[in-house]
């Protein structure tokens, strides 16, 4: 792909704009989730007893390890799995019984799901065909989405003449034509190559913030949710373990599952009860003043302007600092050293001993 392709260009029509624009006004949450539970069959549910509030034009991550209740969250969400139990509300109305096209959401797969006989404008426009939109209608307004998702130039080319991070534009305009008032992302940067899968994550956040609808997108990868997010949801074993702001998840995670889920922190026990330490306020060395552990290095990863040292202490847990390069090149400890990591108190975070992972 061109780098110049990626760079933004006209914003959506006017009246598309405002229309969607509008579409937000008048609610509270652009998603609920009242106490909601998925049981496949006998045993433990898939979801259990959730709750959930979106609020107004939010980048929402399901995030958490694999088996534990996003796809089926955003499957009951899209209407495209019946809750068990529980509530779901969009643009504060409720929806639980709602037939998917009739819940103003829209969903976007991680495998595309294009149409291969037909052209980008035409798989765009599809959805309004079905709705019976006149040609000439439906064609303008797939092209001003494909426009949006910066396709426009590619509007006659079959799927199979695109590459795979063409093709997810035409998926994302695709699921953008029916003016969703929440739109439905599973994993939908997975199937691109590392490079792509970032200039995108950046695409959907732009494009997201252009819209001011809200994105609710599920993931495994931490790193894609911090980048993206407004609210992250990290979960586990089929409940919510934190909702909150991007900041407010990473600085105070609840407990141990979610500290060392979405990294950066190492989990320490303190007294009778669990901290969480940020890797990047931990040194090696004593000074006054400051906690500390000993052990021994049992790995050094060197990341460019960044050097993670892990330490395994004598009591067998693993700590991590993360040091610059040029305060570990100033040291150069090696694999096998006996080290000290050194952190001051008030960097403590009490974890909920209550949800401790
Ligand atoms: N159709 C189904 N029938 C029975 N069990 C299911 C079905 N779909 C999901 N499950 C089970 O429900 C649990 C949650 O699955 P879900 O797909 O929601 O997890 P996930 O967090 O999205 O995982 P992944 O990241 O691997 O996609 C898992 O234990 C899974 O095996």
């Amino acid at each position: 792909m061109n780098l110049s392709q990626l760079k933004p260009k006209a914003a959506l029509p006017e009246p598309e704009k405002t229309h969607l624009k509008q579409a937000t006004q008048g609610h509270r949450f652009d998603a609920e989730l009242v106490a909601v539970t998925k049981s496949y069959g006998p045993g433990a549910p898939a979801v259990d007893d959730i709750s959930l509030r979106i609020p107004r034009g939010s980048y929402c991550c399901l995030l958490g390890p694999s088996g534990c209740g996003k796809s089926t969250t955003l499957r009951m969400l899209a209407g495209h799995e019946d809750v068990t139990e529980g509530a779901i509300l969009i643009h504060d109305e409720e929806v639980t019984h709602k037939l998917p096209v009739d819940r103003g959401t829209s969903m976007m797969f991680q495998d595309y799901a294009l149409f291969p006989h037909l052209s980008s404008l035409d798989n765009v426009a599809f959805s309004l065909k079905v709705r019976g939109v006149a040609t000439t209608e439906r064609r303008k307004q797939a092209r001003a989405y494909l426009e949006l998702v910066q396709m426009d130039h590619l509007a006659d080319r079959l799927p199979n003449q695109l590459s795979g991070g063409q093709q997810q534009r035409v998926a994302l305009a695709r699921s953008l034509i029916t003016r969703p008032k929440v739109l439905l992302l599973d994993e939908p940067l997975s199937a691109l190559d590392p490079f792509l899968r970032i200039k995108m994550r950046s695409e959907l956040k732009r494009i997201q913030k252009e819209l001011g609808i809200s994105f609710i997108h599920v993931t495994h990868s931490q790193d894609e949710a911090l980048a993206l997010s407004d609210m992250i949801v990290v979960m586990n074993d089929a409940k919510i373990m934190q909702a909150a702001p991007v900041r407010e998840v990473f600085e105070t995670p609840t407990n141990a599952f979610v500290a060392r889920f979405l990294g950066g922190q190492n989990v320490l026990t303190s007294d009778t009860h669990q901290v969480s330490v940020r890797t990047d306020r931990c040194r090696l060395g004593r000074s006054p003043g400051m906690r500390s552990l000993e052990g021994q290095i049992a790995m050094i990863e060197y990341q460019g302007n960044l050097v993670r040292i892990t330490l395994q202490t004598t009591l067998g847990d693993e700590m991590t600092v993360l040091q610059s390069d040029t305060e570990y090149f100033a040291q150069n400890p090696q694999i096998g050293d006996t080290a000290v990591m050194s952190w001051h108190p008030s960097d403590e975070h009490v974890l909920d001993p209550m949800q401790a992972g």
